[in-house]
């Protein structure tokens, strides 16, 4: 018989490291099986008869204080168990804080906060640093404790904050129960010496007690099981509701036709009609390579889905349906749809052979993380969520010139070979034409739209409150934005016709004045979307072998004249303010990822400085891949379903909200007028292949149209549409352009306004406006 595991428990206080945690304790301690529960999830009285099955507890960190009971919930009631019940504890930031207060020691606010930041710790070389060299430890805190003479806990560790905050105790033990804790961070990806070694030296200190101790560990049984469920990692993508697999093919022609830029391709297809769906993906610029045109037909399904809607709604043609969800989530009922739709032999080089295309709001994210969205002052709601199920589509590969013309409509050979025609001729038409030139974008005309800018002073006196949430531990980084929104009021040069889309017009003149490797076109009724991010958000290849990667940015500056790289460098990576920025969203980012894929997690690329048209930014790169067979979800062949699990539970993306995104994300809802919407939220692509790529909706702006049709809740299943005028009369349009950035203890609220106003620069351009100086 194999000997049962040796069970953790891990008591997460809602943190955003805590399955970086995990993965270390995994790594330290050979085969050992994680059970993670929340901080008040049990009451401690149903908790303590089940302490006996456990070798050990991990208590992690967490935002807040060790004397605030919503904060520290059970956990400081762990420390003072009676001896029956007694087990080895590893505390971990707020854990190390929790224990050192209920022993008799003091808690002080540091003078200077240190988030992100790496420190040498001096040690005791004894206990949990037996044999452990240099260690140098990522620090996330605000808060710190002072031993007193009486208390019950000793030090192990410090580190010498000298002028700033003098010595500050690093690790402690307590005097005479098996309780060990650290202040800083084990398990960030930056802390060297001090992480799995010291896991290491608790777990044989641990077992070392609980042999002397003669403990006896309770059996696993049913009932502890119902209460602690299954160990970590629990890989699962969504529940799909059964399906006939009609799994379809894919027809695929490929040219190659390089120098054909992607505006003369979708202006084959129907973008210049203002009043029809369209949707393109474009790589406008590196490292971006394909980009994708879904070339729609009227009868393209589109779904729609807004948060609190306890429907889906279809829109295929002019019939509506609106589909209850009953008791499924909108993400499993996506989930389904695709399942129902995989398909298979498309070509290994183009990485979307047909599927869905559209985007993800940010508020959807905001509730899957148990947090109230913002109210939306419109009714009925916009939607959160809005795609098109593509089954044509276009894919040019930007590195080779390679256009693969795809179907995955049964019988659409002559559809791909009438497009492959005209794509021939247009080619040719384009390269012996003189000018070459890309089909002309309108260049905004000034005088024609009121811009409402935020407020400087008010910004800036919301970043000094974020701060004060910095400094008192609810936060170590919180993404501060606003929205501005612009008013068109030009009927003239608005007419929307079939031949002529205005939206269309600005969107090529976005790609000119700000290229993105993340950039996208969508017009989506109600919402037109114009993207030039820079951010991946995730991307997930295609089965089998599936590889997770996700591209958090943090640390900006202004690209322009005189901004050599040499400079952008020194100026990013050799800030300790921009590195510990983008240290914070690396470690969250593995925490998300850690916490759907399991163990295997690396930092492919750390803090690098890539140029855009009017930005430099400081990019990591963390990629996963799931464990061995966890992909195949039903026997067969998977579709991206666990990418798409992953992209459920790590919305919204932490670069745009801070850690531990939590509550930051509440202390963000007190600071900021409005809801988000389609900024901060995702945009990108789930193929029927499996494979997906979601980007950040950064850099962005959108609108959306008067008349939302499809979501109201009809008593009817099916409605039909009236007919969509093609020539409407102009009405002025409201756009929206959010921006904003990361504020942390280092922040100064001048510079952060700046950085905003780059950002938003970025994009306010295409109206003809500029931020009048001085604002
Ligand atoms: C908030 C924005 O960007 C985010 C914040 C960044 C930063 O603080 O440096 C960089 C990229 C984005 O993750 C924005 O563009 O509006
Ligand atoms: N990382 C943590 O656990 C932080 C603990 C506490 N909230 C502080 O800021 O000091």
């Amino acid at each position: 018989m194999t000997p049962e595991p040796h069970k953790i428990l891990l008591v997460d206080s809602y943190d955003s490291f805590t399955y970086n945690l995990a993965s270390l304790c995994r790594r330290s301690i050979p085969g050992c099986a994680i059970y993670i529960i929340k901080n008040d999830q049990l009451p401690l009285p149903v908790l303590l008869p089940y302490l006996a099955c456990f070798s050990a507890i991990i208590v992690g960190p967490g935002p807040g204080s060790p004397n605030v009971t919503e904060d520290i919930g059970l956990v400081r009631d762990l420390w003072k168990v009676s001896d029956q019940h007694l087990l080895p504890i590893f505390g971990v930031c707020l854990g190390l804080q929790s224990l050192a207060i209920e022993s008799g020691a003091r808690l002080r606010k540091l003078s200077v906060v240190k988030h992100g930041q790496v420190s040498r710790v001096k040690h005791t070389g004894t206990e949990i640093f037996k044999g452990v060299g240099d260690v140098d430890a990522v620090r996330y805190h605000s808060l710190h404790v002072e031993l007193r003479e009486h208390s019950n806990v000793e030090e192990l560790a410090c580190a010498d904050d000298e002028g700033e905050n003098g010595k500050v105790v690093m690790a402690l033990k307590h005097k005479s129960r098996p309780f060990w804790a650290v202040q800083y961070h084990p398990e960030s990806v930056l802390t060297g010496g001090g992480g799995i070694e010291v896991l290491i030296n608790f777990w044989r200190l641990a077992q070392n007690w609980n042999k002397t101790q003669q403990r006896l560990i309770r059996m696993w049984d049913t009932e502890a099981h119902n209460l602690f469920g299954s160990p970590w990692p629990i890989i699962r993508p969504p529940p799909t509701s059964p399906c006939h697999n009609d799994r379809r093919l894919v027809s695929t022609t490929v040219l190659r036709l390089p120098n054909i830029p992607i505006p003369v391709i979708c202006e084959l297809f129907s973008v210049t009609d203002e009043s029809s769906p369209f949707v393109l993906l474009d790589s406008a610029a590196q490292p971006g390579r394909y980009s994708i045109i879904g070339c729609l037909t009227a009868q393209s399904p589109q779904i729609t889905h807004s948060i609190g809607d306890s429907f889906v709604h279809l829109k295929e043609g002019s019939s509506c349906s609106h589909i209850e969800l009953q008791g499924h989530n909108i993400w499993s009922w996506l989930a389904s749809f695709m399942n129902r739709r995989k398909a298979s032999g498309g070509s290994p080089n183009s990485p979307f052979w047909g599927g869905l295309i559209g985007y993800l709001s940010y508020e959807l994210g905001v509730q899957s993380l148990s947090v109230h969205p913002m109210p939306q002052a419109d009714d009925p709601r916009h939607p959160d969520v809005n795609l098109v199920f593509v089954e044509r589509s276009v894919v040019l590969d930007t590195t080779s010139g390679d256009v693969y013309i795809q179907s995955i409509t049964e019988d659409d050979g002559e559809w791909i070979a009438n497009t492959a025609a005209k794509l021939q001729t247009t080619a040719q038409e384009y390269s012996s034409s003189v000018t070459n030139d890309t089909p002309s974008s309108t260049k905004a005309r000034p005088n024609t739209s009121t811009v409402t800018l935020p407020d400087r002073e008010l910004y800036k006196s919301r970043i000094n409150i974020a701060k004060e949430h910095l400094f008192s531990g609810d936060s170590y980084e919180l993404c501060l934005t606003a929205n501005t929104r612009i008013t068109l009021n030009d009927p003239l040069a608005q007419k929307a016709s079939r031949h002529h889309s205005p939206s269309w017009q600005r969107y090529k003149h976005l790609r000119e004045v700000n290229p993105a490797p993340h950039a996208a076109y969508f017009r989506l009724h109600p919402t037109t979307l114009l993207a030039s991010s820079p951010e991946r958000f995730l991307s997930f290849s295609r089965p089998p072998n599936a590889t997770y990667q996700l591209r958090p940015i943090k640390g900006t500056i202004r690209a322009g004249p005189g901004i050599t790289r040499a400079f952008a460098e020194n100026a990013l990576r050799g800030s300790k303010k921009e590195v510990a920025e983008n240290l914070m969203i690396v470690d969250l980012i593995r925490h998300d990822l850690h916490g759907v894929i399991g163990e295997d997690v690396e930092v492919k690329q750390f803090c690098g400085v890539e140029e855009y048209k009017t930005v430099w930014q400081l990019v990591s790169v963390i990629e996963g891949k799931p464990a061995e067979g966890a992909e195949d979800t039903d026997g067969r062949r998977a579709n991206g379903a666990l990418g798409w699990e992953v992209l459920r539970r790590s919305l919204p993306p932490g670069s745009m909200t801070g850690a531990p995104k939590k509550r930051s994300v509440e202390i963000l809802q007190t600071l900021e007028d409005e809801e988000r919407s389609l900024y901060s939220g995702v945009f990108g692509y789930w193929c029927v292949g499996g494979g997906g790529d979601w980007s950040v909706t950064i850099r962005s702006c959108f609108k959306y149209d008067g008349t939302y049709t499809c979501a109201t809740h009809s008593a009817s299943r099916q409605d039909v549409l009236p007919a969509v005028h093609k020539e409407r009369t102009p009405e002025p349009e409201h756009w929206v352009i959010g921006a904003g950035g990361a504020i942390t203890a280092l922040s100064n609220a001048d510079e952060e306004w700046e950085e905003m106003v780059v950002k938003l620069q970025s994009v306010l351009r295409v109206f003809g406006a500029a931020i009048p100086r001085g604002n």
